[in-house]
């Protein structure tokens, strides 16, 4: 499957444990080559959506559909980078990459180009020095920007990141913002991101999608003002997006 230019859509979505329902009636369309970040309270399912995106877990209602056929995530090439950013401590920077990259293509071996391709996208998240190096030999913001090259090697259909920024420290986290963005922008593709930070939602997202929760349900959807992606630094200082994060914040209490 699929280049066509068509959204991912979620009709009425709803899903419950024994114990409680966790969303309910949740309905989204996601663009193609579009960045949609969610922002909510602790326990309001965010991190649930990202899952059934991911097919780890089934809706308990609803319907999910892409060129209006029933969507099926173990049909697509899907990308995760998870909290904990899900390195395996016997595998290199660059095996993590190489293997993902095989694994995603179904392939023994990758050709020249392809090997080709993975340097450059170490160049790119300016990791060459430590493509050889282990987990417990990396920094958190190393850790990250692997987990992120694992998942641009794979050209997913679909990108889901969850709070993939979360344990780094401010510097390291603008830092890790724009390296990100640099590098969607050569590979764009449909991304669902989850943070807690306002501000980065409105910085990394074409779209923010405020959740609200008991049960976890969209409250809103609001273009982000950072239109250009490419212009980072003018936007961390520029007006519009602090009025907007003002509002997102006063969405959130
Ligand atoms: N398998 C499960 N069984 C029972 N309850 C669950 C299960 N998965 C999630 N929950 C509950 O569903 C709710 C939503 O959890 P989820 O992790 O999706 O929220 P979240 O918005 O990502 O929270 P956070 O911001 O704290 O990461 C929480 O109350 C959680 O305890």
């Amino acid at each position: 499957m699929t280049n066509v230019k068509t959204p991912l859509v979620l009709q009425k979505i709803g899903y419950e444990t024994a114990e409680k329902p966790i969303l309910a009636d949740l309905s989204l369309s996601l663009a193609e080559n579009q960045i949609y970040t969610v922002i909510g309270p602790s326990g309001a399912g965010k991190t649930t959506l990202l899952r059934i995106l991911a097919g780890l877990i089934t809706p308990t209602t609803g319907e999910m559909t892409l060129a209006q056929q029933p969507y099926r995530p173990s049909q697509h090439r899907i990308a995760l980078v998870p909290q904990d950013y899900g390195l395996l401590p016997w595998q290199t920077a660059q095996q993590a990459v190489i293997d993902a990259v095989k694994t995603s293509r179904q392939q023994k071996k990758l050709t020249d180009v392809e090997l080709a391709e993975v340097r450059q996208l170490f160049k790119d998240m300016e990791l060459v020095k430590e493509n050889q190096r282990y987990p417990n030999q990396l920094s958190g913001g190393q850790k990250q920007r692997v987990a992120i090259a694992r998942a641009f090697a794979c050209e997913s259909e679909l990108l889901l990141m969850d709070e993939p920024f979360s344990a780094l420290d401010a510097l390291t986290r603008e830092k890790a913002q724009a390296l990100f963005l640099s590098n969607w922008l050569k590979r764009p593709t449909r991304t669902l991101f989850i943070t807690h930070d306002v501000t980065e939602a409105l910085l990394v997202g074409h779209q923010v999608i405020v959740m609200e929760k008991e049960p976890g349900r969209i409250k809103e959807i609001l273009p982000s003002p950072v239109t250009d992606k490419s212009q980072l630094e003018d936007d961390r200082t520029s007006q519009e997006p602090f009025e907007t994060a003002a509002y997102l914040r006063g969405q959130l209490s």
